[in-house]
């Protein structure tokens, strides 16, 4: 079954067509990447599938039921979630801050959870969250998202400036968090990374998909390799 279902969905801002016609499934429990080169429009899809951005045409299904219309917090509410490009943490609040601000009463259930997820979030709680290295604050972006327990995780560029060593860590751990029930659908630039962990992918470029399939597929597709993947074909 699938549990986001997008159908020709188009985008435009002012004269600028963004997004024409997207359409892919994501399966539930199942992680989709949607590759792409910076400024093809993968940002601006999430910002549709969140509600930030109000698609001009086409539809976005969650469980069946369209969801072009709602506003964010209503989408929030649905179980769709975001760890957002950039962070956007709060620097000068705490770890802790970070991980509870906006969920109501302190779930700690649900921390416990999260921060068994990142042990290291743990070490750090009453630490402010400006001081935590890259990789933690991703994390942190992560775990804030996780608090609210989204049925569906929309991360975007999590990989972005992260030494090699922690992409992997953070891959790892988006594989970890699929196995404990979630739907993913991950936005990258680093293709080798999201191939090697994703289900299905598609490249976006100028706005439109331009190929789709499992990712074995893309990942063994000499296109891919020559554009998104320095000319190696990746190993799977
Ligand atoms: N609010 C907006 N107003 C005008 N143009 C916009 C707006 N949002 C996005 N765009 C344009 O849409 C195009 C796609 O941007 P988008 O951020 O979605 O790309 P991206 O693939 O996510 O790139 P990046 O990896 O740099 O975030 C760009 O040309 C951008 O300038």
């Amino acid at each position: 079954m699938n549990v986001l279902e997008i159908a020709n969905l188009s985008l435009r801002i002012g004269v600028q067509d963004i997004l024409h016609d997207i359409s892919l499934d994501l399966p539930e429990k199942g992680i989709y990447a949607i590759l792409g080169a910076n400024g093809v429009g993968k940002t601006s899809l999430m910002r549709c599938i969140s509600g930030i951005y109000h698609p001009t045409g086409g539809e976005i299904r969650y469980e069946g039921k369209n969801i072009v219309g709602l506003k964010s917090h209503q989408i929030v509410d649905l179980g769709i979630l975001q760890a957002p490009e950039g962070r956007q943490i709060f620097s000068n609040m705490s770890v802790l801050e970070n991980l509870t601000i906006g969920g109501g009463p302190l779930k700690t259930a649900e921390l416990d959870r999260v921060l068994g997820l990142f042990p290291k979030l743990k070490e750090r709680l009453k630490q402010g969250a400006g001081s935590l290295s890259g990789g933690e604050q991703q994390m942190l972006c992560i775990g804030r998202a996780l608090m609210r327990r989204p049925k569906v995780l929309l991360l975007d560029e999590p990989s972005l400036g992260l030494a090699p060593m922690l992409v992997r860590f953070i891959f790892d751990l988006v594989e970890e968090i699929r196995a404990q029930g979630y739907s993913i659908l991950i936005v990258e630039q680093n293709a080798k990374a999201a191939l090697r962990i994703a289900d299905r992918a598609a490249v976006i470029e100028g706005g439109k998909i331009v190929m789709e399939g499992s990712a074995k597929e893309l990942a063994s597709d000499s296109r891919v390799a020559d554009a998104y993947l320095g000319g190696h074909v990746a190993a799977h």
